[in-house]
């Protein structure tokens, strides 16, 4: 994998704004389209803003499908939704080609089942569906997309989504399954703050179980994936076993 440190969460946003313009001109210049998996939480909000903002005749919008990586139970107009913190800071912004929601207001699974239908029309022809690129946060805890610790979706070979219980939050999320993650083009996880040092540093270079750390199943088969990360969240790395041989960073 890759690793980059930025000095701070606005450099990290710009690095991410500018990873993702040029992933997607190189999507549209070879397949004429860029599928992607919007990441939610509150990490990315920046980068999706720079996009809305500095980015706007740089990208071929109308050529982009935005999808999610994953939903909380809840209405698009929730504070907890992933999709209403994509559109407040971008896609109300831009004109895009075509924007795919998971619907977070049906019951669980009925969402994950429409969501997988919906990825297998977009994707037809494909049997995991390949985007261009999947953005990707890191949970203190280790989760990424809504794979947290111990949980049912860490094991799906089959499914593209599901619903996914959260006994430590009482919930259930809606989540992309590793085997659609693993086959994208392109991954890029955008991880910033202190409180995540220790779950990076578990995940780059740690031995622990995966399912201790979920984001250290996230291997795709096609490239390396390619970390941001902020120096405040990458202070504890350089202390682990997997230091020496890992991974690579670059600037
Ligand atoms: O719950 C979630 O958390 C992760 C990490 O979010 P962050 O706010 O710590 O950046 C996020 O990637 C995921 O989409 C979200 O649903």
């Amino acid at each position: 994998m890759t690793l980059r440190v930025l000095e701070d969460p606005a450099r990290l946003a710009a690095a991410a704004a500018r990873e993702f313009a040029a992933r997607a001109a190189r999507a549209i210049r070879e397949r004429g389209r860029f599928a992607v998996a919007l990441a939610g939480g509150s990490t990315p909000r920046a980068a999706y803003e720079l996009l809305a903002r500095d980015y706007v005749d740089e990208v071929d919008w109308g050529r982009v499908h935005f999808f999610f990586g994953d939903e909380r139970p809840v209405p698009p107009d929730h504070a907890d939704s992933n999709y209403r913190m994509a559109r407040e800071a971008l896609l109300s912004c831009v004109p895009a080609g075509s924007v795919h929601r998971i619907r977070g207001e049906l019951a669980p699974e009925e969402a994950a089942r429409r969501y997988e239908e919906e990825l297998r029309s977009f994707f037809a022809g494909e049997e995991v569906p390949r985007f261009d690129l999947i953005l990707l946060g890191l949970g203190e805890d280790g989760h990424t997309a809504s794979l947290f610790p111990h949980t049912r979706a860490l094991g799906e070979t089959e499914r593209l989504v599901v619903a996914n219980p959260v006994e430590r939050l009482g919930t259930v999320r809606i989540t992309l399954t590793p085997p659609v993650i693993n086959a994208a083009r392109a991954v890029v996880f955008l991880v910033a703050g202190g409180g995540k040092a220790k779950a990076l540093r578990e995940v780059l270079e740690g031995s622990a179980d995966p399912r201790q750390y979920p984001a250290k199943l996230i291997r795709p088969g096609d490239g390396e994936p390619l970390w941001l990360v902020d120096r405040a969240a990458a202070a504890s790395l350089g202390k682990g076993p997997g230091r020496t041989g890992g991974w690579r960073e670059s600037s």
